[in-house]
């Protein structure tokens, strides 16, 4: 097995990243280039429906993508019935998310692979804190009324704030859908300005919940009245909505990132969430990241994925890649 073209997916995009990144500060809200926003859905859906054909990668190269993959995972909990058990069970596979006799088989056991995050409710925060200690992967809270954000404001910021409390990371905020809906961006930049404060030292990723949008526009817009308010990732969907994570949502919201660096500097990351479950479907996102912002937009300080089932997909993908055989699905549970 080419174990050098493995590692050499797995670390692609490491040789470029800077050691420290400057935080989105965000800027004014800026009306007209707001008003001046459009996204040509024709373009979008053509560019979209080429990418599987002329995109792939086999192999070796594919085992050190998913590798890459591994470390983007914000490895997800987010069901009424979770436990601190579940959670602890789902944090010692976010230490160990791929077997070692697998990581062995593709010389990549001297590595030491995470998944980039856990994610979970507030509840479970400082449980997810205590069993992730000295693991250096961060625990990221839903947060803000998660999934519908129909609580009152000043509540939304007592949540952020005790998620901080308990060793949270990361929030992951969802924004009033209402707002979009009427177009009051004034608004949403108020609330998204009010969710960054709240989070102090804390990463905001602004989930705009997209499948609730109505138009590819509404999407762009509120993609880009986040990262003016200071978003630190703009993610799709809270995973509860009919439609989740799609390319051509992704699309969309990746042009606004590129043109917000292109005007103020600023790096914003990226993170599809819902209905991630299959290793080809995270590959199609990594391609897009990389073909429309680069290969710095590859690594998990700006790009993550969402997902309560993709591991086991991967897992399974890259024990079929070293032994050539399928493993059930119930070999790979808690993935
Ligand atoms: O933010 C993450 C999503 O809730 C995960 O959604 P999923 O359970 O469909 O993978």
């Amino acid at each position: 097995m080419a174990v050098h073209a493995i590692t050499q997916g797995a670390r692609q995009a490491k040789s470029a990243a800077p050691a420290e990144m400057p935080r989105n500060a965000g800027m004014p809200l800026d009306e007209a280039w707001l008003s001046g926003t459009r996204v040509n859905l024709s373009a979008a859906e053509r560019r979209v429906a080429t990418l599987p054909g002329r995109r792939s990668v086999k192999k070796d190269a594919q085992a050190g993508w998913l590798l890459k993959a591994v470390t983007c995972i914000d490895l997800t909990t987010l069901s009424g019935d979770d436990t601190e058990g579940r959670v602890r069970r789902l944090c010692a596979k976010a230490k160990n998310p791929i077997r070692p006799d697998l990581l062995d088989a593709m010389g990549m056991g001297e590595r030491r692979i995470t998944t980039g995050a856990i994610c979970v409710y507030h509840r479970f925060v400082a449980a997810a804190v205590d069993a992730l200690k000295g693991s250096g992967i961060p625990v990221a809270a839903v947060s803000t009324g998660f999934p519908a954000g129909l609580v009152p404001h000043d509540v939304k910021l007592r949540e952020i704030e005790a998620s901080v409390a308990d060793g949270a990371a990361e929030i992951d905020i969802v924004i009033t859908r209402e707002h979009v809906l009427t177009g009051n961006w004034q608004a949403l930049y108020d609330e998204m300005r009010d969710f960054r404060k709240a989070c102090g030292h804390a990463h905001v990723k602004a989930i705009l919940a997209t499948g609730d949008l109505k138009t590819l526009r509404n999407v762009a817009k509120a993609s880009l009245v986040c990262m003016m308010a200071g978003a630190d990732f703009i993610k799709t969907s809270t995973g509860k909505e009919g439609v989740n994570a799609t390319p051509l949502v992704t699309l969309a919201m990746l042009r606004e990132i590129r043109a917000y660096h292109d005007r103020t500097g600023f790096l914003v990351g990226y993170k599809p969430a819902g209905g991630i479950s299959a290793a080809k479907d995270v590959l199609t996102y990594q391609f897009l990241m990389k073909e429309e912002l680069g290969r710095r937009w590859l690594e998990p300080d700006l790009f993550r994925v969402g997902a309560s089932s993709l591991l086991a997909d991967i897992e399974r993908q890259l024990e079929h890649h070293v032994t050539g055989r399928y493993s059930a699905f119930n070999r790979h549970a808690v993935g």
